[in-house]
């Protein structure tokens, strides 16, 4: 089996603009990255500084404003909306902070969705079985208002994995969850990855989250400016996202005001 040889997904300077002209905002500036095929890599940074527009790009949810996003091989600039939308279906999986599953479907229908959508029927077992992979045999009956949160987020998964993806992208996934439901759901976003070669790109605000990556690839003011190879510590993360929001707090922070004239001659102000 190959692993980490080729890309999943690669980024080739992409830049995405967001409204025209100086009221304009660059989201993403020229970023540069290759997701190995079977690896995992977490994406950090402060808010705003281009999570969720780097995964959306490279996930062909939106499409770059310049520069190139490959996925599995495809180009996806030259592709139609139809074509875009066939290969999002067939080869990338999304896990939401919001679950998003069908209220009225239960957790087998949930999973078998996407294989339907492709316009396949399940082979026999293949949805038991992915539900199984999660942990949610005994639950293949139930609605979503009958599970809790880190169940409805493991059918989720399920779902994400039924298409085999080439990748699975995951937006804050164990941000509505309990601590013991995020780690459930982490060690099977790493064990997709260990048993399967599955490819993980991950955004969260969490380095415990992130400690389970490969590679964590930090993000400010839409670029990529350091990246962790693992497996790092939850603590060696956090202190580099420490660095990141400290430096975009005094990016922020208004010009030093002139030193007043004291008051008090003799005395410093
Ligand atoms: N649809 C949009 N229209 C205009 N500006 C946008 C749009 N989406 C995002 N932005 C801007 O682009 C920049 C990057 O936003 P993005 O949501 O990618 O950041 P983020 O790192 O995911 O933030 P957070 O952690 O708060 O979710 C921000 O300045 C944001 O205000």
């Amino acid at each position: 089996m190959t692993t980490g040889h080729t890309a999943a997904v690669e980024l080739q300077a992409v830049t995405k603009k967001y409204g025209a002209g100086e009221r304009g905002v660059i989201a993403l500036h020229e970023v540069e990255v290759a997701f190995p095929a079977g690896t995992f890599t977490a994406v950090m940074g402060p808010s705003g500084s281009g999570k969720s527009t780097l995964l959306h790009c490279a996930a062909g949810l939106d499409r770059a404003t310049s520069g190139a996003v490959i996925i599995d091989g495809t180009p996806v600039a030259g592709l139609s909306e139809r074509a875009l939308t066939r290969l999002r279906r067939e080869r990338v999986g999304f896990v939401f902070q919001a679950f998003n599953l069908i209220a009225a479907l239960t957790a087998a229908q949930n999973v078998a969705l996407p294989l339907r959508l492709a316009g396949r029927s399940p082979a026999p077992g293949e949805v038991a079985a992915t539900l199984a992979e999660v942990g949610l045999a005994d639950r293949a009956g139930h609605r979503p208002s009958e599970m809790s949160g880190g169940q409805q987020q493991r059918v989720a998964i399920a779902r994400a994995l039924v298409t085999r993806p080439a990748v699975l992208f995951a937006d804050e996934p164990t941000g509505a969850l309990d601590a013991r439901s995020g780690r459930e759901v982490l060690r099977l976003l790493r064990a997709s990855v260990d048993r399967h070669d599955q490819t993980v790109v991950m955004v969260t605000h969490d380095p415990f989250a992130a400690a389970h990556a490969d590679r964590v690839l930090f993000l400010a003011d839409g670029r990529l400016v350091d990246s962790l190879d693992g497996p790092a510590g939850a603590q060696e993360i956090a202190l580099r996202t420490a660095r990141l929001e400290e430096a975009q707090l005094e990016r922020q922070q208004p010009e030093p005001a002139r030193p007043q004239q004291s008051r008090f001659p003799g005395m410093a102000s």
